[in-house]
């Protein structure tokens, strides 16, 4: 499994194998693996659980169910354990990115998210992520940290999302309390059979057990995102996915990310407004796969938000020729329409980037749509 850029998502049985306070047990090989993929060059982005299991000491609590606030107040002191936990295996920096799925489903914190992570990696820093769990109004049930790693895979632009657990992958039940269960291997598509397949957790601070991961899974595939079930507590799983040998669950990936994501773009999202643009921006999309920069664009209609679709336009031919998301809102591109891309900080007092439309969240509709 060849990657360039993978989300991994750390369960809590890893972070707190106790389920009382962190620990380096299984931590230290995660944080080597993750330490020897940046040395080959790969991008990772970890979406770490564990505040809950780590906060769990430090909150006076009676029987062993917890309550939604007393988990809430648990993962807000257990966070800080938990990130100076992971920071003490890198010499590299590790930020922290507290999101919830309803701030992923609003395009402009999408975009905003998607700039943090971007800016991060190229700056060798490793972005962890948690659910902001003291903001969910949601059961803690509800907002699982494996959903949550499908969507920030997406965000992110991955080709992989490894999901580390403390089971070796899918089984045909849980391996944990059926000693005839089989692993399986490789899941080509997820049926209902393979949901019924997945149980629950026995761990009362985990979140989900196999259902959640399954359909975490089936999102990333969607997406051209290949996904990876593995148990986290061995050392040689890591070694394994270093040699591109699976040492778990793969689910197949159903089209290459680009495809995957242009298919999106096409047929589900659905444009909010239209941008006109000069021949040479018509020329650099259509013949050199470019990105659209703010200069050749000629006019702006409609009122749209940053992270919105939009449709681009041929001004000469009246063609629509492309659609894309667009990083700028309808106001702001009004004015660095035509400018050159030095100018953006000038005017608006911010810069979001030189690409007012990125050609990897672009698909060309090659001339044959009409305004
Ligand atoms: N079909 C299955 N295959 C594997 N594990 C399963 C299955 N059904 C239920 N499980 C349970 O799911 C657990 C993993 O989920 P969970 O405890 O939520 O992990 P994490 O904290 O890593 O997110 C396993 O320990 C296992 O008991
Ligand atoms: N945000 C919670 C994560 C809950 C969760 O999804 O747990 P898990 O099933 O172990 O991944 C925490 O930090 O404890």
């Amino acid at each position: 499994m060849n990657f360039n850029r993978a989300v991994i998502k750390v369960g809590s049985a890893l972070i707190a194998p106790t389920s009382n306070g962190c620990s380096g047990k299984y931590a230290l090989a995660i944080a080597q693996f993750i330490t020897n993929c940046q040395h080959q060059g790969k991008e990772i982005i970890l979406v770490s659980s564990g505040g809950v299991a780590a906060g769990r000491s430090l909150i006076h609590h009676g029987s062993p169910k917890l309550s939604v606030a007393t988990k809430k107040a648990m993962a807000s002191v257990g966070q800080m354990q938990m990130m100076a936990n992971w920071q003490r295996f890198f010499d590299s920096p590790c930020s922290q990115i507290l999101i919830t799925q309803s701030d992923l489903a609003d395009r402009e914190r999408f975009i905003s998210i998607k700039k943090t992570i971007q800016i991060q990696l190229a700056n060798g820093i490793l972005p962890i992520v948690n659910e902001n769990d003291t903001v969910t109004t949601d059961d803690l049930t509800v907002g699982d940290n494996d959903n949550l790693a499908a969507l920030v895979a997406q965000v992110c632009d991955a080709d992989s999302l490894f999901i580390l657990s403390d089971i070796d992958g899918v089984f045909t039940k849980d391996p944990k309390v059926n000693n005839d269960a089989e692993l399986i291997t490789n899941i080509e598509e997820i049926t209902d059979e393979i949901y019924a397949m997945a149980g629950t957790s026995r761990n009362h601070l985990a979140t989900g057990g196999m259902k959640t991961k399954i359909q975490a899974a089936e999102k990333a595939v969607e997406h051209g995102i290949n996904t990876y079930i593995v148990n986290g507590t061995k050392s040689e799983v890591f070694a394994a996915l270093l040699k591109e040998v699976n040492p778990g669950t793969r689910f197949i990936a159903k089209h290459d990310k680009i495809t995957a994501k242009k298919h999106w773009l096409k047929h589900t999202l659905k444009s909010q407004g239209q941008i006109s643009l000069d021949a040479g921006a018509v020329n650099a999309l259509l013949h050199k796969g470019a990105s659209l920069l703010p200069a050749g664009i000629l006019s702006v209609t409609d009122k749209f938000k940053a992270g919105d679709t939009i449709d681009l336009v041929d001004h000469h031919s009246q063609a629509i020729i492309a659609k894309g998301i667009c990083l700028y809102n309808h106001h702001d591109l009004k004015r660095i329409m035509g400018k050159h891309s030095d100018e953006i900080d000038g005017i608006l007092g911010h810069d979001l980037g030189d690409v007012v439309v990125h050609r990897d969240d672009m698909v060309i509709l090659k001339n044959d749509s009409k305004k």
